[in-house]
Formats: structure tokens, sequence, C-alpha cells
């Protein structure tokens, strides 16, 4: 799939822009804080529903207006579909092929996205949260259900965790609603575990292979699955409820005395390893730095394989960071498959035929011109 055009209303620093795309690889050039990264965000929001680098959906309108508006429409096997989002101070509105989506869990997954940003560099060595979110966003692209399970997850998160903060201030005494809440939350933590555990097998088929080519051979990668209870995947569909009711009754006292939940999806955890090592405490950077282009690539074949159609590429800022040979094997995967968008303040310094014959924009304090 590939988006074929883009029109912006008051999105970041743009007040109106339109632009049309090849099936190929787009260079968007310009110094910085010009509006390169605001453009490869406008399609990841069209695509997701929001930003990659704020949970506040307020900052993406421009300054001193009342709305934004992305407006797409992306090419798939069985034509054009017009996709539109629009953001207001309230809250937002989805519509897909001129119908509005309730849902947005329903919205997400209609054009899929992978985004390569320096923070995916993190990937390895940040916090859990960073690769969960990982997780929870690849698993959306490709499963509605999963993306409502995980609302739903973090709805009955949220009221778990205020209700044991009135317990432990004493505002509450009685333990059957806990008891209430415990039960849903149970409910759908597995499911979502369940979902993850799946993910990870798949994702590492992918990956695998992947890191031998970059590694020239000389690595094995593995990604481990590390939830918060233990517990194995066997288990997770026959025991898990048992497992989590006897972890949460050993734990109720403790859980009342800090007011907060302490095990289920919400602490998770992947661990990668590197021949038989764990490649967040023992990989040097390069190594960390292959292992995020490993998983980045594997992502556009998993998705490839799941929904039948390559997804788009995105890849702001981040040429630049890898090494000749890693930035040529990236290159080389996408060269003719992957409708690209690569950010840069310059191409110098790289000389790959895929840029060459690239589609060049340049950007200039929120106005963009095709150069090439
Ligand atoms: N809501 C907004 N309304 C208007 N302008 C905004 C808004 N949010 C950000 N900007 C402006 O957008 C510009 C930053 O754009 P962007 O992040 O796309 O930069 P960039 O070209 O990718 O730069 P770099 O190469 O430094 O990453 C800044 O000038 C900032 O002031």
């Amino acid at each position: 799939m590939y988006i074929e055009h883009l029109k912006l209303n008051n999105y970041r620093n743009y007040g109106e822009l339109e632009l049309s795309f090849d099936n190929k690889v787009n260079v968007i050039l310009g110094e910085n804080a010009q509006g390169k990264t605001n453009v490869m965000e406008s399609i990841y929001v069209l695509a997701m529903a929001k930003s990659h680098r704020t949970s506040n959906d307020k900052d993406l309108i421009r300054w001193d207006t009342d709305y934004a508006k992305i407006e797409g429409r992306v090419k798939k096997r069985h034509g054009s579909i017009p996709m539109e989002l629009i953001i207001t101070k309230k809250g937002k509105k989805a519509k897909f092929n001129h119908i509005e989506q309730k849902k947005l869990s329903q919205y997400i997954g209609n054009m899929n996205i992978v985004m390569f940003a320096p923070e995916d560099l993190h990937l390895v060595k940040g916090s859990p949260q960073v690769r969960r979110r990982f997780i929870d966003m690849e698993i959306g692209q490709v499963s509605p259900v999963y993306l409502h399970d995980i609302g739903q997850y973090q709805k009955i998160l949220q009221q778990r965790n205020h209700y044991l903060k009135l317990l432990q201030l004493k505002k509450q005494q009685d333990l059957t609603m806990l008891e209430v809440l415990t039960e849903q939350f149970i409910e759908v933590a597995v499911k979502i575990i369940a979902k993850r555990f799946e993910f990870i097998h798949l994702l590492e088929k992918w990956a695998t292979p992947v890191h031998k080519g970059i590694s020239r051979n000389l690595e094995t990668l593995e990604i481990h699955y590390k939830p918060s209870v233990d517990v194995s995947e066997e288990q997770v569909l026959s025991k898990m409820i048992e497992v989590f009711e006897d972890k949460f009754a050993k734990i109720k006292s403790k859980e009342i005395e800090r007011g907060v939940t302490l095990f289920g999806p919400h602490r998770d955890d992947l661990l990668f390893h590197v021949n038989n090592r764990d490649v967040q405490t023992f990989g040097s950077q390069g190594q960390q730095r292959t292992t995020a282009l490993s998983l980045k690539l594997a992502e556009i074949e998993l998705i490839y394989s799941e929904v039948g159609e390559y997804p788009i590429l995105l890849l702001d800022d981040v040429l630049s960071e890898l090494d000749d040979f890693r930035q040529s094997h990236l290159l080389n995967t996408i060269q003719g498959k992957v409708q690209t968008f690569v950010t840069t303040t310059s191409v110098d310094g790289i000389d790959h035929q895929t840029l060459k014959e690239a589609s060049a924009f340049k950007v200039r304090s929120g106005e963009i011109e095709k150069i090439q």
C-alpha cells in the first residue's frame, strides 16, 4: 500500500499543505525545525489516530487555531481509499472511506505504518515502557480486537488503582468491590498476555534472519516476552487465571498499603538475546542498533505476511544515525517494494541508488516544494 495524496490544514506549523507522492522513496529535506518531522508525524497520525511523540492531541493543532485536519488517500490493492482525521480541542473524529468510525480501534490498521525514529534506537536500552508501547502499537495495527482489549484494560486498571488508593487512605473499607475489579482485570489481562506471546513468536520468526543478515551471519537474535507474573506460555490459557488469582490474593495487603496494582500487562517487558546473552546488559551499542533495526525490518515483513500488503515506512532522521553497512542493508531491503519517507538535513554521504531515484521535497518554515 502507499499514500498517494496528503492534505493538511492547521497541522503543527502547516496552515495549508497538499502533496502527492509516488510509490517509492520520498526524501524530505530541510534545515532543523522547519517541519520535516511534522509531515512524517501527520502521516503516522492519519494511520494510528495518535502521535508517536506526544500523548496530547492538542499539541498537533496549529497555534491560535481551533482544529487540525489530516486528509489522505491510501492506495491499496483493491483501490484508492480516502481517510480523514479531524482533531479539535474536545476530541477527534476519524473517517474511513467517507464513513465516520465511531470506534478508533476499527479505524486504526487500515493504513499500516512502520516508523523508525532516533528514539527507536533506544528500544533495547530504554525503559520497559518503550518496549510495551512498541508491542501494543504493532499488534494494534494487525488486530483491532487487541486494541479494544488494551483500551478496556487501561480503564479497569485505572478503576482498580483508584479503588486501591481509597482503601489505602481508608476512605473505603469494602473489599468486595476490589474483588469484582480484580476479576474483570484478570479476564482482560489474560487475553492481552496470550496475544503478546503469539505476536512475539511471529516477530522473532522474522527478526532472527534479518539480524543474521545485518550481522553478517555472526549473531543469532532471540526475543523473549517476560510477563510480570511468572507464567509459561503453556500455562497462559489453561492456568493463567489461577496464577493471577493466587498472586493477587497473596499481595492484597501490599497493594492496599501501596495503593496501586502491582502486577499485570502494564508491567511486562521484552528481552533480547544475541548469541544467548542479554543485549540490554551485555550488548555493544552497535548490537543494540542492529537489534532495533532488525525489529523494524521484521515488522515490515510481519505486516506483509498478516495483511498481504507492505506497510509505509517512515524513516525520521535515522538514516544518518546508521553506519554505511546498515544504511545500505536497510535501503536494499525496501528498494522497489516499500513506499518510504526519509527526512534528513542533507543527503551528502548517503550514496545509494535508491536515494538517487527518489522524489525529493524541500521544507522551509511550513512550506514544501517538490524539487526532484
Ligand atoms: N502546534 C504547533 N503550531 C505551530 N507550530 C508548531 C506547532 N508544533 C510545533 N511547531 C513548530 O514546528 C517546528 C518543528 O518542526 P519539526 O519538528 O517538523 O522540525 P524538523 O524539520 O523535523 O527539525 P529537526 O531536523 O530539528 O528534527 C518548530 O518550528 C515548532 O515551533
